[in-house]
This record gives C-alpha cells, sequence and structure tokens, in this order.
C-alpha cells in the first residue's frame, strides 16, 4: 500500500527531502543548479548517521574502547596469520547507535535472555549484557573463535562475562544446541552470513524459540538499498534478504515493521490467535497477557508505614509497577524521602503525614490521596509496632499500643479506604500480617505483636467475605523476617543469625505486593499469603 500522506503532502523526512532535491536536479538542465542540489544533498545524506550519533546517548566507556579496538584492528592480518576462518571487515561491526537500539528494544521489551546470532567482536552483546538485569543472559553465536578471545577481557572488564555465553560454530548447530538444553529468548538479534537468515528465522519460529510476546529483530534488511533498487547487478545477499523479507511479511504467524534505521532493521513479532473460537485460556484474560495484567498503570496505590523497611518496598516495588504512590507515613521527613525517592525513578508520587490510630486522621489520608492523585485502587494497611517482653511483664500501655496501631489503626484505614473503594465498585486492600499469626516466633517475646497480627488476619477475612461481591478484595500477607535496616543493626546481629536457622530457605523474606495488587489475583479475597521462606512449616 502507497503512504497516501507521504505522497500528497511536502517531503516530509529527510529521504523525502533528498529524493525532492535529486528529482529536481535530474530536471534541471543548469550545471550550477545541479551541483547545488546535489551539494545539498550529499549533506543531508552524509550528517545523518552522526547526528543520529550526536543525539543519542553514547555506549558505555568499556563498550567504546570495544568499538574502536574492532575498527582499528588488522582483520587481514588476522586472517593471513589464520586466526580468523574468514577474512573479517571492520564493517561488520554494528556500532554505537545499532547496540544501543538493541539494548533499548531489550529493555522496553523486560527481556532476560536474549539470543545475538552473528556476535563479531561483541560490541552489541556488551551493550545488551549491560542492559540486562543481573541474573539476565545473552548467548551470542559466532563462527570464528577468535571473537570470543577478542570480546572477553572487554565483557570481564565491564563485569557482565556471567551475563555472556558465547556459542562458537556455526549459528544453526548453536541455535539447535541451545534448544535441545531448552533455552528460550525474549528477543533474538540476527546478524551473521544473510544467506542464513531465512534458516535461522525458520529454526526460531518451527523450534517455538522465541516466548510469547518476544521479538526477532533482523538487521541488515535494506542491503544498502539493493533489495529494493538491485541496479542491475546479480547479488546472491540482496536475493537472500529480499527472500527472506519476502517469506516473513507472508508469514501468518507473525507481525513485521521494517525500519529504515543505519542498513535497515526489521522487528519480528508473533501474533496471538485472535479467531473467534480462541477463548480466555489462549488470549488471556480480556486479552490480555498475564505479565500485562500484573502492571498497575493508571492506578493509585496508598502506602502507611512507606516512610522505611517494608512499607519503602512496597512503595517502589507498586511504582515501578506502574502506580501512582501515596507514601504515608507519621514521619513526615521520613514520607518526603520516600516520595522524593520514587519521583527521581520518574514515579507519580506524594507524601502525606498521618497517625493511622486516629479514624480522623485515616479519612483525612485517603481524601487527601483522592483529591491529589485522583481516587484510590490499592491500599497497603502496613503501618505497625512491636515490642518484646515476657508475657507476664507486658505492661498494660504497651499492649493498648500495639492494638491502637496494628489492629484498630489497620482496621480505620481500611473503613476509610473500603468506603471510597465500594462507592466505586472496585479497590484492592492489602493488609500487612505476619507470620506470628501463624507461630509463635522465637527466642524473642512479643504477645502483643502477636495477638495484634492474629487479629489482622481475622480483619482480613471478615472484610474480605463482606465485600466480595462488590467490587473489592481484602488480602493480607505474612513475611516471616523481612531485611530491613533494623535487622541489619548491631543490636539485632546475633538474633538475626539464630532466626536465619529456623527458617528452611536459610534467607531473608521477600514480598508478592505487585501480584497482590493488580489484575492477575482478581479471585482471591481473604486470603492470608505466607511468605516466610518455609519458616511456619518447621
Ligand atoms: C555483521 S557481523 C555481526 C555484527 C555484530 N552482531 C555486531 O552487532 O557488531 C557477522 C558475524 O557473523 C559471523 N558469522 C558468519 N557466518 C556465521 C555462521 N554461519 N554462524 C555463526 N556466525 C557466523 C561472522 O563471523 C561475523 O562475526
Amino acid at each position: 500500500m502507497e503512504n497516501g500522506v507521504h505522497k500528497t503532502g511536502q517531503p516530509d523526512t529527510p529521504v523525502e527531502v533528498l529524493v525532492d532535491v535529486l528529482g529536481k536536479a535530474l530536471q534541471s538542465s543548469d550545471i550550477h543548479e545541479v551541483k547545488g542540489l546535489l551539494e545539498n544533498a550529499y549533506k543531508l545524506a552524509h550528517g545523518l548517521d552522526p547526528y543520529l550519533d550526536a543525539i543519542s546517548t553514547p555506549p558505555s566507556e568499556v563498550c567504546q574502547e570495544l568499538i574502536h579496538a574492532s575498527l582499528d584492528h588488522d582483520w587481514a592480518e588476522a586472517h593471513n596469520q589464520g586466526k580468523t576462518q574468514f577474512l573479517q571487515k571492520r564493517e561488520c561491526c554494528a556500532g554505537a547507535l545499532e547496540g544501543q537500539l538493541i539494548a533499548t528494544l531489550c529493555k522496553l521489551a523486560s527481556a532476560k535472555t536474549v539470543l545475538e546470532v552473528g556476535m563479531f567482536t561483541g560490541t552489541t552483546t556488551l551493550a545488551v549484557a549491560q542492559a540486562l538485569p543481573h541474573d539476565g543472559k545473552v548467548y551470542a553465536l559466532e563462527i570464528e573463535d577468535y571473537m570470543r578471545e577478542f570480546a572477553q577481557p572487554y565483557f570481564q572488564r565491564a563485569g557482565v562475562s556471567d551475563r555472556v555465553e558465547v556459542v562458537v560454530g556455526p549459528a544453526s548447530k548453536g541455535i539447535a544446541q541451545l534448544a535441545a538444553r531448552g533455552n528460550r529468548f525474549d528477543l533474538a538479534f540476527l546478524d551473521a552470513d544473510k544467506t542464513g537468515y531465512l534458516g535461522y528465522y525458520n529454526q526460531l519460529m518451527d523450534l517455538n524459540l522465541i516466548v510469547p510476546g518476544g521479538a526477532i529483530i533482523v538487521d541488515n534488511t535494506l542491503m544498502k538499498g539493493r533489495t529494493y533498487y538491485p541496479g542491475g547487478v546479480k547479488d546472491e545477499l540482496a536475493d537472500a534478504i529480499r527472500e527472506f523479507n519476502e517469506v516473513v511479511r507472508k508469514d501468518a504467524r507473525v507481525d513485521v515493521v521494517a525500519l529504515p534505521f543505519r542498513d535497515g532493521v526489521s522487528i519480528i513479532t508473533r501474533r496471538r490467535d485472535a479467531s473467534a473460537e480462541a477463548d480466555d485460556v489462549i488470549t488471556g484474560t480480556a486479552h490480555s497477557r498475564i505479565l500485562q495484567r500484573l502492571k498497575l498503570n493508571g492506578k493509585v496505590a496508598l502506602i502507611t508505614g512507606a516512610g522505611q523497611g517494608i512499607g519503602r518496598a512496597f512503595a517502589h516495588a507498586l511504582g515501578e509497577a506502574g502506580a501512582a504512590v501515596a507514601v504515608a507515613d507519621i514521619n513526615g521527613d521520613a514520607a518526603e524521602r520516600v516520595a522524593a525517592e520514587l519521583a527521581a525513578k520518574g514515579v507519580r508520587a506524594i507524601a502525606i503525614t498521618a497517625d493511622v490510630t486516629q479514624a480522623k486522621e485515616c479519612q483525612r489520608m485517603v481524601d487527601t490521596v483522592v483529591e491529589r492523585l485522583g481516587a484510590l485502587d490499592i491500599a497497603v494497611n502496613n503501618a505497625g509496632v512491636n515490642f518484646n517482653n515476657a508475657a507476664e511483664d507486658t505492661p498494660e500501655n504497651e499492649w493498648d499500643t500495639t492494638f491502637s496501631l496494628n489492629t484498630k489503626g489497620l482496621f480505620l484505614c481500611c473503613q476509610a479506604e473500603g468506603r471510597h473503594m465500594l462507592a466505586r465498585g472496585r479497590g484492592r486492600i492489602i493488609n500487612t500480617a505476619s507470620m506470628a499469626s501463624l507461630l509463635v516466633p522465637h527466642p524473642q517475646k512479643q504477645i502483643a505483636y502477636n495477638a495484634s497480627k492474629a487479629a489482622v488476619v481475622k480483619i482480613t477475612q471478615t472484610l474480605g467475605a463482606e465485600w466480595a461481591g462488590r467490587g473489592l478484595t481484602v488480602n493480607c500477607m505474612s513475611p516471616g523476617i523481612v531485611n530491613t535496616a533494623l535487622i541489619q543493626s548491631e543490636a539485632l546481629r546475633p538474633l538475626a543469625k539464630e532466626w536465619l536457622q529456623q527458617i528452611p530457605m536459610g534467607r531473608l523474606a521477600e514480598a508478592a505486593i505487585v501480584f497482590m495488587a493488580s489484575d492477575a489475583s482478581s479471585y482471591m479475597t481473604g486470603h492470608n499469603l505466607v511468605l516466610d521462606g518455609g519458616h511456619t512449616l518447621w
């Protein structure tokens, strides 16, 4: 299909301007005018890549050094000395901009495992490895063993060698090996021998090596323009790419978008089954992929006790998942600090100072969230205290203080939040209970805390049942011992050591707040989610 907008309008892109200028030059018989037009065209084309480089973030220092080393290397000499099987060329290096593009796509796709077919000296491999999470991995296939030796010191210097596995040999064999090992990829980058592309593509598709929602990125799909303008030259590479492009375009399993970036980059994604017969199991509930259902974009979350510890971690997790966050704490400075941390990450965040033992304060807190952030979708009632005293020595005021915050305060929050959510017919309330609701933690003595947290479970069950048919879910979580600054303190260190021995997993607790706040947990209510590394099993 022709691009009607561009056909009818003024030249709108550098290439369209180029076409316009060169078209005028072709029609002119005035040699001075032709020269002037050609000069314009030359400057326009010549300046494009340097300008794109200048306005894009440069690669890391190590990556830049690797790019320079790749471009400066005497590849003819390396081949003469038998170090490479084939005569390699400096142009093989995809360069800074393309490396940044692939790394950026990896970040956008939240990729963890990436396949690169054709590594050369590993400049893109390095950019990708640096963009991956610490437990991510890029598998780079390369026929030349020399490239592995070349790249490895740079991977090491960048501190990412554990995130890179170079598989030396023909790429088709490498793909088969990784498939046999059970590897699957969020993203694959095809950039080896062009006549092999179709075979690699078929392997990736037929063996289901790209995860749902993943992509195959293909370089050189324009082949210097010879795919659409052969210029009368018989050209094996352009023929191979042209055939590849046509096969992909007609493949009903995928969507493809071809970009005029560098030598042409195509992005291929697998389609989902959109047929009328496809049910929710195939398409995902409401046609939403499970990982999309975990996203909290457009939602507003309130977290009490968010100025430090586990509440601060909840605020960051919910903000990262896309929610706007209200950070509530009795310590206003701490709430402000956490809100500022979130804002620095790009999360919309506000701080609220509130004493949630008072009903009026709870209501004011909810009203502030609604007024400033528009609504309240997710409420995490997390503020709590703990005192350690033997039962026989526990003073009355300690019992009262604990229950006033951990139990009554939490209920008052649920009440104020629940009223707003019931009126809207939707919402998620998540209460912080504790594994102390299930067992009696030891050796520390904390009767008031244990009893207050058991009550949190009953409040949660009751509200979960009462509000179940009205669009609200109310759940609580019972974390084991959480790795907070308090646990790291000198005073608690010996105790923390003893606790670790009581935990089958041998490490401190992690949470599941995003799952509990998201659509993915929509059928769960009144539940006490125990996250204790098996602590309550022993
Ligand atoms: C264009 S370069 C790759 C550039 C690299 N992806 C980058 O971003 O800089 C192509 C590489 O593919 C390798 N190659 C060629 N044929 C191959 C094959 N059959 N199997 C594996 N690697 C191959 C070459 O040795 C060369 O290093």
